[in-house]
């Protein structure tokens, strides 16, 4: 019988919980002396017991005084103060770099104290590690690159893939978040630069789902870059020569994904920021043999999804009334195709209508505009959602996004479309005009430059009712009178790390559609009825743990029930399948690792 003291027991986690008096496992380290000094994942810095130095071979390395974590702590939250204190007033790209600089020197030297600091103070620290500022630090990343992080495979690597994935040092590996660097946010093909992008995915990962850092592994593909300013640069760290295309490129992909899963079979890997007609590719050829996603289709999706879900709430009406709203999407990328669909699976099964009628209520545009049946050279990819004339009365092919709206009243705008700025004043003010009492604005597109528009502007232009979310973040907005426009992000950070833990601890051959949904029900049900008409749509990010362990249980739930799940460590598919919900969750939270130091017990 299942017994949540075995399942526990059972964990391969260094783990141990939050504010929690048990004394933390051993961890087994096959190094000594400076070379542990130098090895962030078991580093102490000052931080080693007198004990410890002796059975490390540590005495004499270290200054004599130990310093407990919480004085180590305090130290670096104080010199993190103090270069916020004299930075002030400096440009906002140097503090942020600034601030990135110091936190990456921590994570460099010491993982277990940088995941705390990281854990405690997600909300300051996020926009630092995560978006916007990373979007920066890929930009100049071949600048900024002092040591390695990850590893890189090139086109120049065929043929030796399945041996050098064997020269990471990590024995077992469970979530790869992968980026080719072609569309990175909404800063275009960044190439080798890219990296950054799983870099900070997987700190997420660390910090919200409780990943232990020493499985996760950030991944380069370099196939070229198309960026003529990097090709030309000669500090450009990446490989110079244009993209590879076609067969020659999904050649490189197959060769990694087949070398990754013949060395860690069960680790996940997500893709991401992959331009979009690889995004799709790449899913479609890989998503039936390999436990992967894309985050920025599939991610992107259900935190969409759960946020639509909440505007027809906050507008004080059913969820059987998300049917007839009207929504326009702007960008028919990887992320605005990838929401359309999912929302249209949604529409179809809540109204028991066809996928067909239940596209009816969807509008998208491009660059082009909006898109119809009438557009030459139609996207295949957006073919779908493409309209037609006789259902757009009084717009055509390629009207421009201010006509749309003028046209059609819509209850909600979302932008993916990575331009900044596109929702300016006029668009805003269109949206007076809209038929919803609580009208809502998504500028999800990143970093926080690429935003369709900023909170302040939507609130002043779209008026006080609406309902706002943006990809990066924006601080609330005052509206006077002690009122304030509260600002959402809807980023698929409340998703990915999430989708990835439950397919981890559910031990899940694949992730399917339904996890991916289960995933978005549990984030769009998380919200009270009282939060929701205070516009709140998406839990503040001080709860990311919470909120992920809500999700991971949803996600594991459902590859048990569609029979994906293969069990993790000695839990078995049957076992889970026992486990009430307030259970699953808690198996699934006494898996987060949590950075504390364990002692370290050396083993030849
Ligand atoms: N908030 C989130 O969680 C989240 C998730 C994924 C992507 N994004 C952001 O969304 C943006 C787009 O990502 P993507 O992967 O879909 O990119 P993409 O390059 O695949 O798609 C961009 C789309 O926008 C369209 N577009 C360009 N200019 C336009 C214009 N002037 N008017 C209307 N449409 C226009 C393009 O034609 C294309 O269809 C990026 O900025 C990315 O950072 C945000
Ligand atoms: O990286 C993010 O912040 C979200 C998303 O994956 C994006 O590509 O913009
Ligand atoms: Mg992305």
């Amino acid at each position: 019988m299942w017994k949540l003291a075995r399942l526990v027991a059972a964990s391969n986690f260094r783990r141990a919980r939050p504010f929690s008096t048990a004394i933390p496992l051993p961890c087994i380290v096959h190094k000594r002396g400076a070379d542990i000094l130098h090895d962030p994942w078991f580093n102490k810095d000052t931080g080693f017991p007198l004990t410890e130095r002796d059975r490390l071979g540590l005495r004499g390395l270290l200054p004599p005084r130990v310093i407990s974590f919480q004085q180590q702590y305090a130290r670096f939250m104080e010199s993190y103060r103090s270069l916020e204190r004299n930075t002030m007033g400096q440009p906002e790209g140097v503090v942020s770099l600034a601030k990135w600089r110091i936190l990456n020197r921590l994570h460099d030297r010491n993982e277990t104290l940088y995941y705390r600091v990281l854990i405690d103070n997600i909300k300051d620290f996020a926009p630092v590690i995560y978006t916007p500022t990373v979007g920066l630090v890929c930009q100049n990343y071949s600048g900024l690159f002092r040591r390695p992080r990850g590893m890189y495979f090139s086109a120049k690597d065929k043929g030796e893939m399945m041996s050098m994935i064997y020269n990471w040092p990590a024995h077992q590996v469970d979530m790869i978040v992968i980026t080719d660097g072609s569309r990175i946010l909404g800063l275009g093909d960044l190439g080798v630069q890219g990296i950054g992008i799983p870099i900070g995915k997987l700190d997420m990962y660390v910090a919200a789902a409780g990943i232990n850092p020493q499985r996760v592994l950030p991944i380069m593909l370099d196939v070229g870059t198309n960026n003529k300013k990097l090709l030309e640069d000669p500090l450009y760290l990446g490989l110079r020569q244009p993209r590879l295309e076609g067969a020659e490129y999904l050649a490189i992909v197959d060769e990694f994904m087949e070398a990754v899963h013949t060395r860690w079979p069960k680790a996940i890997v997500q893709f991401e920021d992959f331009q979009a007609k690889w995004a799709f590719e790449t899913l479609e050829r890989y998503r039936g043999r390999f436990c992967m996603f894309n985050d920025d289709v599939q991610g992107t999706a259900g935190v969409a999804l759960a946020g639509l879900l909440g505007t027809v709430r906050a507008q004080g009406r059913p969820l059987s009334d998300f049917s007839n709203q009207k929504i326009v999407v702007v960008g028919a990328g990887s992320a605005g195709l990838g929401v359309l669909k999912m929302a249209v699976q949604a529409v179809s099964r809540m109204s028991g209508n066809n996928e067909t009628s239940a596209k009816k209520q969807f509008f998208v545009l491009d660059k082009d505009g909006l898109i119809t049946k009438a557009r030459k050279n139609l996207d295949p990819a957006a073919a779908p959602f493409a309209k037609e004339l006789a259902d757009v009365e009084g717009l055509r092919e390629g009207s421009s996004l201010i006509e749309v709206v003028k046209t059609l009243k819509p209850h909600v705008l979302l932008g993916l479309s990575g331009v900044g700025g596109i929702f300016n004043e006029e668009v805003l003010k269109a949206m007076r005009g809209s038929d919803s009492p609580r009208p809502a604005i998504f500028a999800m597109s990143n970093p926080t430059m690429n935003a369709e528009c900023t909170a302040a502007d939507a609130f002043k232009h779209a008026g006080d009712n609406i309902v706002f979310a943006s990809g990066s973040p924006f601080e609330n907005v005052d509206l006077g009178n002690g009122r304030v426009g509260h600002v959402n992000q809807a980023n698929n950070m409340y998703l990915f790390p999430g989708v990835g833990l439950g397919a981890l601890l559910s031990g899940a051959r694949l992730i399917s559609d339904g996890m991916l949904q289960a995933a978005a029900e549990c984030l769009a049900s998380y919200m009270t009825d009282d939060e929701i008409k205070r516009g709140v749509l998406y839990p503040s990010i001080d709860s990311i743990r919470d909120i992920t362990a809500e999700v991971g249980a949803a996600v594991l739930r459902s590859a048990v029930s569609e029979k994906l799940a293969e069990g993790h460590g000695d839990v078995g598919p049957k076992e889970m399948k026992q486990m009430s919900n307030e259970e699953t969750v808690e198996y699934v939270r006494r898996n987060m690792w949590y950075p504390v130091y364990s002692p370290l017990v050396h083993e030849k």
